[in-house]
């Protein structure tokens, strides 16, 4: 599947949603898509999934636009925190209506997720608990193998246990029958491993789209004497300073050489990887420097 995204904007009254968003998505691979609170990542995904159509700009998927476009909405899986408060539907007749519209959908792996997540065929979705919705929701986008599977915050409500069966199936299913997942979280720590590519949006801009591992070989907290740490990263862009009396932290992105590193042992510096959370927390925060009062 290809998801093409070019200039794209989206405008609610006279706010500004989505602004100049481009992007594009080549390989059948898991897109973790991150971003603060109202970055624009649902806007953004309901997009994608013909929910909502953009202000300005081109979406394409597989060369089409998917707007009111049937055949891309057939091989397109949106799933969110849906409010199931009026579907008295059981889960049964809830797969069946799935099973009818999904060509790829594999019934015999939506009953045995239905048995993993423990939940309960014939109640009414609306008497499931929230965690329960949700599974249902995995199990629904999981069972269907849409080329574009889309997940926006899927796991609310999951308890833990839950969560880990969402990611171990998603890692397993995807070995088995490779698609283009994309999957909006909050939980970066937990879903980094995830993620063959990473996507930042930040106020409704595209702030990074970077390969997973690359990214993290990017990022380096230095650790030392707050003057030679100034030295050794001058030409460094630095993402967040942290100070503790002379010593000094300071998290960089951008690649350093076998040379610098030896460099930084002489000089005692301690070099340190970052993982994702630490990345996205400090890219995306307001204010740039805070002092730890010793
Ligand atoms: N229907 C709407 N009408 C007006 N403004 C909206 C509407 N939907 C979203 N917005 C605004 O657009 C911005 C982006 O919202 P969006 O839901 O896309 O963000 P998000 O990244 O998914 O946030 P969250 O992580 O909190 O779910 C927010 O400022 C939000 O208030």
């Amino acid at each position: 599947m290809n998801v093409k995204v070019d200039k794209l904007s989206l405008e609610y009254g006279n706010y500004a949603a989505l602004q100049d968003v481009s992007f594009e998505l080549t390989d059948k691979k898991i897109y973790g898509l991150l971003g603060r609170n109202g970055a624009g990542k649902t806007s953004l995904l309901s997009i994608l999934a013909s929910f909502r159509e953009q202000s300005a700009g081109s979406v394409t998927i597989n060369g089409e636009a998917p707007f009111e476009n049937a055949s891309i909405m057939q091989q397109v899986a949106f799933l969110y925190n849906k409010d199931y408060k009026d579907e008295t539907d059981s889960v049964k007749k809830l797969l069946d209506g799935v099973e009818r519209f999904r060509p790829n959908f594999d019934r015999e792996y939506a009953e045995y997720l239905v048995k993993r997540f423990k939940l309960d065929q014939k109640k009414a979705i609306k008497k499931l608990s929230k965690g329960m919705q949700s599974a249902v929701n995995v199990t629904i986008g999981l069972a269907s193998r849409a080329p574009l599977t889309i997940f926006d915050e899927v796991y609310l409500g999951m308890d833990a246990p839950s969560r880990d069966i969402f990611y171990k199936e998603l890692l397993e299913d995807q070995e088995r029958h490779p698609r283009t997942i994309i999957l909006s979280t909050h939980l970066v720590s937990e879903m980094d491993y995830l993620f063959d590519e990473v996507l930042l949006l930040h106020g409704g801009k595209i702030m990074l789209h970077e390969n997973y591992d690359e990214l993290i070989s990017k990022g380096a907290k230095i650790t030392g004497n707050a003057n030679v740490v100034d030295d050794f990263v001058q030409s460094k862009q630095s993402i967040h300073e942290e100070r503790l009396g002379g010593t000094k932290a300071v998290t960089i992105l951008g690649e350093l050489s076998g040379d610098e590193r030896r460099i930084a042992s002489d000089k005692g510096i301690e070099i340190a990887p970052v993982t994702l959370h630490e990345l996205f927390v400090h890219l995306t925060k307001e204010d740039d420097v805070y002092e730890t009062k010793s």
